[in-house]
C-alpha cells in the first residue's frame, strides 16, 4: 500500500461525539460489506478454518480506516481510567498465551472437534485448575471457544495457530525470549539512560547475551527464530510488493541475501523470477529451517551459506545484494537493495500505521539496539559507512519498503 492511501483524509466525523463515531462506523463498514460482495468474496462469519479475508491494499486501506474510527468509539466510551485498566491487563492475558503455547495447547486442541479441558490438561501435562484459568482468559480474547462449559474447540485464532507452525513460532518466540527481554526494557534504560547501543539492548539486560549470539548458542531457539520470521511475513508483510519495486527479471545472474534468515524472501523471489540463482547468507542455523521451505523449482537456484556480515563478502560478481554488499567487486550497475522498513515523515500517517511503525521501532529497541528510519536517516547512515553509496529509487511499501542503493564509481 502506498503511504498516500493512508494519510489521513479530511475528516468530517466529530471524533468526540459518540452518535457521529457510530454513524461513520456504519458507513465504513458498508464500504466493506460492498467491497466484498463487488470483489466476490464471502462476509465473514468465522468459522473455525476461515481464511477468506481478501490480502488487497484496497481491503487493508477500507480495514484501516473501520479500525481508527471502532478505536476512537471504544476510547470515547470507556475514558481513562478502563482505558488504563485494560492497559495493565494485558500483562496478564501475555502470561495465558505464553503459557498456552509453552504446553502445546494449540496442538493438543483438536482441528475438528471439542476436547474436555481435563482431557487438554492431561495431555499438556499441567493441572487442571492452571489450564482451565488460562484457557477461560484466553477464550475471552478470541482464542479458543467454550462451546459446552468444561469443553474447549478451536476459533478462527487458534486453528490458525494449530495448522501453521510458522506463525505458531512468530507467537511462540514473542512470548518467549521477546516478552521476558521486553520485560528488561526499563532496567536496561537506568543501565544507561542517556545513550544505548547494540551491545546494552534489553534484550542482553535479560538474557546476558546479545540476540544473535544467544541464536548462535541455542540451535532450537534459532530454528524456532527462523521460522518465527518466515510466520511474521504471513501476518503482516506483502511480499509481492517487494516482487513488484524491483525489476527483477532486468537482472541476470546471482543475488546474495544477506542475513537472509530461512531465505523465505529469496526462495519467494526465485519462484517468481527463474532466470535468478540466490545465495542466502546467514551467520545463525537458519538455513536448517530454509531447506524445509524450499521447492522442487527452487531446489536448485537457492543455496545457504553461514557467513557473518561482518566479515569480507566472499560472493564478488553479483547481480544484486539484499541488504549488504560486496559492491567494490561487482559491477557499478549491481545494487545493494535495502529491504526494510522506511519510516514515512512524521504527521503522514492515521493512527493505526503510525502505530504500527511504531510498535516495530520498539521491537527493534528491546531486541537489538536498533530503530528505524526515514530515508534522509537511511542516506546519513550508509555516507557514514562510505560518501560513495547514492539511494537512487526507494520504494516504501508499507512493511516491505526497499531502497536502491549504488557505489558511485
Ligand atoms: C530479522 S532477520 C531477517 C531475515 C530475512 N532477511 C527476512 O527478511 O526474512 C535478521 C537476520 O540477520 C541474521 N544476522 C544477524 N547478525 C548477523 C551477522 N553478523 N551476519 C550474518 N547474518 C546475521 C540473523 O541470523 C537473522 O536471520
Amino acid at each position: 500500500m502506498s503511504h498516500d492511501s493512508n494519510r489521513p483524509l479530511v475528516d468530517t466525523v466529530n471524533r468526540t461525539n459518540l452518535l457521529s463515531l457510530a454513524e461513520d462506523i456504519t458507513q465504513k463498514t458498508k464500504d466493506i460489506t460492498e467491497y466484498l460482495q463487488a470483489n466476490g468474496y464471502p462476509q465473514p462469519t468465522l468459522p473455525a478454518d476461515y481464511v477468506g479475508y481478501p490480502e488487497t491494499v484496497e481491503y487493508i486501506g477500507l480495514y484501516g480506516k473501520l479500525k481508527s474510527s471502532l478505536d476512537d468509539l471504544l476510547y470515547l466510551v470507556q475514558g481513562p481510567k478502563r482505558h488504563l485498566w485494560d492497559l495493565c491487563y494485558q500483562v496478564y492475558e501475555s502470561a495465558a498465551i505464553q503459557v498456552a503455547l509453552e504446553f502445546n495447547f494449540f496442538e493438543i486442541v483438536p482441528l475438528e472437534s471439542q476436547i474436555s479441558i481435563e482431557a487438554l490438561a492431561e495431555q499438556a501435562g499441567v493441572d487442571i485448575d492452571r489450564t482451565r484459568r488460562i484457557v477461560r482468559l484466553l477464550v475471552t480474547k478470541f482464542i479458543f471457544q467454550e462451546p459446552t462449559p468444561g469443553y474447549i474447540e478451536h476459533n478462527a485464532s487458534s486453528y490458525l495457530l494449530h495448522v501453521d507452525g510458522e506463525i505458531r513460532s512468530t507467537l511462540q518466540y514473542t512470548m518467549d525470549e521477546m516478552f521476558k527481554a521486553a520485560s528488561a526494557t526499563a532496567d536496561s534504560v537506568k543501565a544507561s539512560p542517556l545513550k544505548y547501543d547494540s551491545a546494552l539492548t534489553p534484550f542482553s539486560t535479560r538474557h546476558g547475551i546479545p540476540i544473535f549470539k544467544f541464536y548462535e548458542q541455542d540451535a532450537q531457539r534459532s530454528i524456532r527464530f527462523a521460522k518465527a520470521i518466515a510466520g511474521w511475513s504471513k501476518l503482516s508483510l506483502n511480499l509481492n510488493s517487494l516482487k513488484e519495486s524491483f525489476p527483477w527479471s532486468e537482472i541476470k545472474g546471482t543475488v546474495v541475501d544477506v542475513g537472509g534468515g530461512s531465505g523465505k524472501v529469496s526462495i519467494t523471489l526465485a519462484q517468481s523470477f527463474p532466470d535468478l540463482k540466490f545465495i542466502v547468507q546467514d551467520s545463525g542455523d537458519m538455513h536448517m529451517a530454509g531447506q524445509s521451505l524450499l521447492t522442487d523449482e527452487t531446489r536448485d537456484r537457492v543455496s545457504f551459506m553461514q557467513h557473518n556480515f561482518f566479515d569480507a563478502q566472499p560472493v564478488g560478481d553479483a547481480a544484486a545484494f539484499i541488504l549488504l554488499p560486496g559492491l567494490e567487486r561487482s559491477e557499478p550497475t549491481t545494487p545493494l537493495l535495502i529491504n526494510d522498513l522506511i519510516l514515512p515523515p512524521q504527521g503522514t500517517l492515521t493512527r493505526n500505521w503510525n502505530r504500527g511503525f511504531c510498535q516495530a521501532d520498539l521491537l527493534l529497541l528491546v531486541i537489538c539496539g536498533g530503530k528505524l528510519r526515514t530515508q534522509s536517516e537511511f542516506a546519513a547512515l550508509l555516507k557514514e559507512a562510505d560518501e560513495r553509496y547514492e539511494i537512487r529509487n526507494s520504494y516504501p511499501e508499507e512493511f516491505m519498503g526497499l531502497l536502491e542503493v549504488y557505489l558511485r564509481r
